[in-house]
């Protein structure tokens, strides 16, 4: 049995203050058990929230990291340096990051591997762009990604390995992929994970679906036997729909 997991991510959005008042939103709401939660919040909020989520089921993130420990690499953050505050999640591999910032499938690589071998969970990303699906190619996209993300992984580390298929025509458009359209890629993604790892290893990874997830429709995900949580971005900003998009889950 694979535990549901429902990320919420933040992306460029929530001064500290704000991230207060998620929190103390979240407080009021009645806790809600069996869904594994996670905020991946901007770097700068992370010490806040550590402190201010103390108390609730919500487990921090963070949306990126850097794959060295430390070193001259101006405006980054380390693996050492998240889990000093608390963090347990990395999102790697977003495709903002892939498009804005140059992430390529090999830091994404690195990363997974830095973030497993300082014991922070990572949050992999894959996901095509609607050119690619369009082409045919959604398949070939994210069995890619998907095996060049996790090279060098050992079988015992993808325990700890979340993967997030977020097709990119569906981020932020309010264009969400069906769910059975979801669960097909994601089926595709857990056989090419099968062929690396066994077929015993694949099926307890968990993958979650992204991309325009509200709480209207997360059910219709969860409904499907592939699908094994959320990364969402928008819906994630008011405690509120976080809460709900967590019931939904269940
Ligand atoms: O990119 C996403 C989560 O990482 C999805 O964003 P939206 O839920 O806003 O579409």
């Amino acid at each position: 049995m694979r535990t549901p997991i429902v990320a919420g991510n933040w992306k460029m959005f929530k001064t500290i203050a704000d991230a207060k008042q998620f929190a103390d939103a979240v407080k009021e709401q009645k806790k809600v058990a069996g869904v594994e939660q996670v905020i991946c919040a901007p770097f700068t909020a992370l010490s806040a929230l550590a402190e201010a989520l103390q108390g609730t089921e919500i487990a921090l993130g963070a949306q990126n990291m850097h794959f060295e420990e430390q070193g001259a690499f101006t405006g980054e953050i380390s693996p050492l340096m998240l889990k000093e505050i608390g963090v347990r999640y990395v999102i790697i591999g977003h495709s903002e990051r892939r498009q804005y910032f140059n992430e390529t499938d090999e830091s994404v690589n690195k990363k997974t591997k830095a973030a497993l071998q300082h014991g922070l969970k990572p949050i992999v990303c894959v996901g095509e762009s609607l050119e690619e699906r369009e082409a045919g190619k959604t398949a070939e996209v994210v069995g890619t990604q998907t095996k060049a993300a996790l090279s060098g992984v050992s079988v015992e580390q993808l325990a700890d390995v979340v993967i997030a298929y977020e097709p990119i025509w569906a981020i932020g458009t309010g264009k969400s992929s069906t769910s059975a359209d979801a669960n097909e890629t994601i089926a595709i993604i857990r056989s090419v994970i099968a062929e690396d790892f066994g077929q015993e290893a694949a099926a307890a990874v968990r993958i979650q679906y992204g991309g325009s997830v509200k709480p209207e429709n997360i059910a219709s995900y969860m409904a499907e036997s592939e699908i094994d949580g959320a990364l969402v971005g928008g819906a994630s900003l008011t405690a509120d729909s976080f809460i709900q998009l967590v019931q939904g889950a269940r």
